[in-house]
């Protein structure tokens, strides 16, 4: 398979090096060229398969013409089978047909594990056939960086470096991050927001000469290809165990940088039967005022008690608009360029057809500990801020009540102890036991102001082979 960029002016690659290169070099996000598309008949065969053999069913026409089938098996049965829960993503009933589906049983407690768990595995693999290094250069508002680190540390060709907005990630969340040592493992506190820190990101891609010519980036957000393709497989999962493929369900979406829900969008394209997908943010709602107004703006980014979704510039929306005009790449650079500097719309017969399939909500903070605790009080289950804001939108969205609801857990809410506290229900989330003692680990971190020139030194200085 090829994949293709969405500025259109970058070189079509194959898998390997679309994972090694993060940003495409016109600055755009990869896709592939054409997706693969799974019969009814196939889908349903894939019944009461283990998570392990489902993942590695929908995503093997995306890596095999770079990896070997039966080295992609074994990386892909490892990644799942360490997770907490035998059902790898189970499904919570809340009431009739609505459902949350946890992805928070992997080693960092939030539904970044399911890639990155995988991802490092590929970076070794490929990193090891290949005995190159590579610097691991990743933005986080805090689940990206935890589960980047744990799923990375363990491979020896890469140093990893997460930038992280400074005082703007739960407690829990900067633990995970800077209490985990190792010599190539750096955190850096930035003196900004995770925009700024997604920024530094893109434009360090963009030009790598800051680390000299031994060594380049490689990407862990969702920019990178293979973030995207492993999180449509529980979209599969979830269909398969409520009556799909014969079944269509909804999805809603704790949504910030578009990768989630767009890997919904993509398992759609590919035959899922999907009826509806809903962007659910907080107040930082640029994706709801698009998907609900075809209003696309950039407006301050405010500190929430969702904080993992404090975004503003959604990387993965970028791959949305692409397929909303035709594949066009340069009419997407056209769009963005624009809308670094005014609102923008896109024409109403695109928006419309993005609107068949999306709908949207924003919660406030209030809304958020209200759903937090209204499904305490009805159920005895603790959602954590994020899962609450998908939970909130799903029942103010949905299309019809006869199709199965699902909203995506995407953290524990051992992760966000505020956010419950401030949600009244009385009880106070408590982490697994493998995180128990995080409060007594030593913690290592850097602060550093918000100036790229400053970030880039500090690689620059501590990268493994740095002179
Ligand atoms: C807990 C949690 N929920 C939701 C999101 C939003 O996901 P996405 O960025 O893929 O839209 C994030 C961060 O990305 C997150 O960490
Ligand atoms: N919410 C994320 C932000 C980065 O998103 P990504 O999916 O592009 O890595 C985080 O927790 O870091």
């Amino acid at each position: 398979m090829r994949y293709i960029s969405t500025r259109g002016d970058a070189p079509a690659l194959a898998f390997e090096d679309v994972l090694l290169t993060g940003l495409a070099s016109d600055g755009g996000l990869y896709v592939p060229e054409t997706l693969p598309r799974f019969t009814l008949e196939e889908m349903r065969s894939w019944r009461g398969l283990p998570y392990h053999e489902l993942a590695y069913r929908v995503m093997l026409p995306f890596v095999e013409d770079s990896i070997a089938a039966d080295d992609f098996h074994a990386m892909v049965r490892e990644t799942y089978e360490a997770f907490a829960h035998q059902a790898v993503a189970p499904l919570v009933q809340l009431d009739t047909n609505e459902w949350v589906m946890e992805l928070f049983r992997g080693p960092t407690l939030a539904f970044k594990d399911f890639a990155l768990q995988l991802l490092g595995r590929l970076l070794d693999h490929v990193l090891e056939k290949r005995q190159q290094h590579m610097v691991i250069m990743g933005a986080t508002s805090g689940d990206t960086g935890s589960a980047a680190i744990e799923g990375c540390r363990r491979c020896e060709h890469v140093d990893i470096f997460i930038l992280h907005p400074h005082e703007r990630v739960s407690e829990v969340q900067r633990r995970q991050m800077t209490t985990v040592t190792g010599d190539n493992i750096h955190n850096l506190a930035v003196r900004g927001n995770f925009d700024d820190c997604q920024k530094m990101v893109k434009t360090s891609f963009a030009d790598q000469s800051f680390l000299g010519d031994k060594t380049q980036l490689v990407a862990v957000n969702s920019i990178n290809w293979a973030r995207i393709m492993a999180q449509i497989v529980y979209y599969f999962h979830a269909s398969l165990a409520l009556g799909g493929p014969d079944r269509s369900l909804s999805f809603s979406v704790p949504t910030g940088n578009f990768g989630d829900i767009f890997a919904g969008y993509l398992a759609r394209q590919m035959g899922l039967p999907i009826n509806q997908l809903v962007v659910a943010t907080n107040r930082n709602d640029i994706l709801h005022r698009f998907i609900s107004r075809n209003r696309y703006e950039k407006q301050p980014l405010e500190p929430t008690l969702s904080p993992s979704m404090d975004i503003m510039v959604s990387s993965n929306f970028e791959r949305l608009l692409f397929d909303l005009h035709g594949r066009d790449g340069h009419a997407v650079r056209s769009l963005l360029e624009r809308a670094q500097s005014e609102a923008v719309a896109i024409e109403d017969y695109r928006w419309q057809s993005a609107r068949e399939l999306f709908d949207s909500a924003a919660l406030d903070d209030e809304a958020t500990c209200r759903i937090i605790s209204d499904v305490y009080g009805a159920n005895e289950y603790l959602l954590d801020p994020h899962t609450a804001i998908g939970v909130g939108a799903a029942r103010e969205c949905r299309r019809d009540p006869s199709v199965p609801m699902v909203t995506l857990g995407t953290a524990h809410p051992a992760k966000f102890p505020d956010a419950v506290e401030q949600a009244g229900v009385g009880v106070e989330p408590t982490l697994p036991k493998h995180l128990a003692d995080l409060f007594e680990r030593e913690e290592r971190y850097t602060v550093l102001d918000n100036d790229l020139t400053d970030v880039q030194n500090f690689m620059a200085r501590h990268w493994k082979y740095a002179s």
